[in-house]
């Protein structure tokens, strides 16, 4: 059953196939200019992930799963097993786009364990069929993750009451996903059941997903939003503004801790210290169960000159040290409770994880 949107249709969407090729729009440009490219190689496809023009860690991995199609649109007259060698190499090649969040390794080892899983039966038996079976993979793990944020939507909708003051960190939103968001999805529901809220968006250094993407975003959909730069944090919470902290995740390990935008350990600190309910929502896709605790999840070390930069402007010292870790891990017993699709989980996160998404051995 088709559900409408719970979000302007005139805000545009990360990922598009259509007619057998793949949109992306480029997340760098906004929120000055809308510009939507067609991706003709596989390629480009790993630029636009590696240089964030399509980001988030459910958008990346329906990015991933129609790359590979892009990768392979042209590769239907080899034998099978030609085929699939050009699937494996293909698929190891998205996947080096980025590390930290697992959505992109769980798509395409989806579409692997898909294609390995027709040939296996009969169901297809040469690299045409194969890749019309890929295609429509890759089209239901996005449909698939519509369906995933809305869930979250309606299961966290509930915990927004009148008056609130939410704090977002970076952008778990729409463009982040396949169109409700993760973060954003409560917010999108209560909003559409006339709950009035205050959200405050860090404007989250150095890329400013908060304050390009979250800001615009609530600001398309009519929600009360503040953009403030990622140091007011403490303040806001100070002066009793913020009642809910909700931010999304590139990666939940098996024991509850969660990877996610740079910054947001210091949030989950800050609102443990004032007292703050501190929410992450996460789909199953997002959720690791190989991955025993944060300490093993990969972080993103990106390039300095994203910190030393202000877009073209310098505004560091030539040839000055920077780190740039895209993201930080913020441990399980500093959050209030995960935003699934499957409901609202609370700790002891291992056992729940485990009866809700399975072992790693599973
Ligand atoms: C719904 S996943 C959003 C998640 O991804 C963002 O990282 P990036 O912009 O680098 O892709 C950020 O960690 C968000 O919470």
């Amino acid at each position: 059953m088709t559900q409408t949107p719970l979000i302007a249709d005139s805000l545009p969407r990360a990922v598009t196939w259509q007619d057998g090729n793949l949109y992306l729009l480029d997340q760098t440009r906004l929120p000055q200019e809308t510009l939507i490219e067609k991706q003709e190689t596989v390629e480009q496809v790993f630029e636009a992930i590696r240089m964030l023009k399509v980001r988030g860690a459910p958008a990346i991995g329906v990015a991933g799963a129609y790359g590979l199609c892009v990768a392979l649109r042209d590769k239907t007259a080899l034998p099978t097993d030609a085929f699939m060698a050009e699937l494996e190499k293909h698929a190891a090649y998205l996947d080096s786009a980025r590390p930290t969040a697992v959505n992109l390794s769980w798509a395409l080892q989806r579409m692997r364990q898909r294609a390995e899983a027709a040939l296996t039966s009969g169901e297809a038996e040469t690299a045409v069929r194969l890749y019309d079976i890929l295609v429509r993979e890759a089209v239901s793990i996005h449909e698939e993750d519509k369906g995933l944020c809305r869930g979250m939507g309606e299961n966290g909708a509930p915990l927004i009451t009148e008056g609130m003051g939410i704090l977002t960190h970076c952008n778990a939103g729409s463009l982040a996903t396949s169109e409700l968001g993760t973060a954003t999805a409560p917010l999108y529901v209560a909003h559409s059941r006339g709950v009035s809220f205050r959200v405050y968006a860090d404007e989250t250094r150095p890329l400013l997903q908060g304050a390009r993407l979250t800001a615009w975003e609530l600001q398309q959909a009519g929600i009360d939003v503040t953009l403030i730069t990622d140091n007011m944090a403490a303040h806001m919470m100070a002066e009793g503004l913020v009642d809910m902290v909700i931010v999304g995740t590139d990666r939940v390990a098996a024991n509850g801790d969660v990877a996610n935008k740079i910054g947001t350990l210091g949030v989950a600190i800050l609102a443990r210290h004032f007292g703050i309910p501190f929410y992450v929502a996460c789909p199953s896709s997002t959720i690791d169960m190989a991955m025993e605790s944060g300490k093993g999840i990969p972080i993103e070390e990106r390039d300095a000159a994203e910190v030393t930069r202000f877009g073209a402007r310098p505004t560091a010292p030539d040839g000055i040290q920077v780190r740039n870790p895209a993201f930080d891990v913020t441990p399980h017993d500093l959050v209030t409770g995960l935003i699934t699709e499957k409901g609202i989980i609370t700790a002891p996160y291992d056992r729940t994880l485990k009866t809700l998404f399975g072992g790693k051995d599973d």
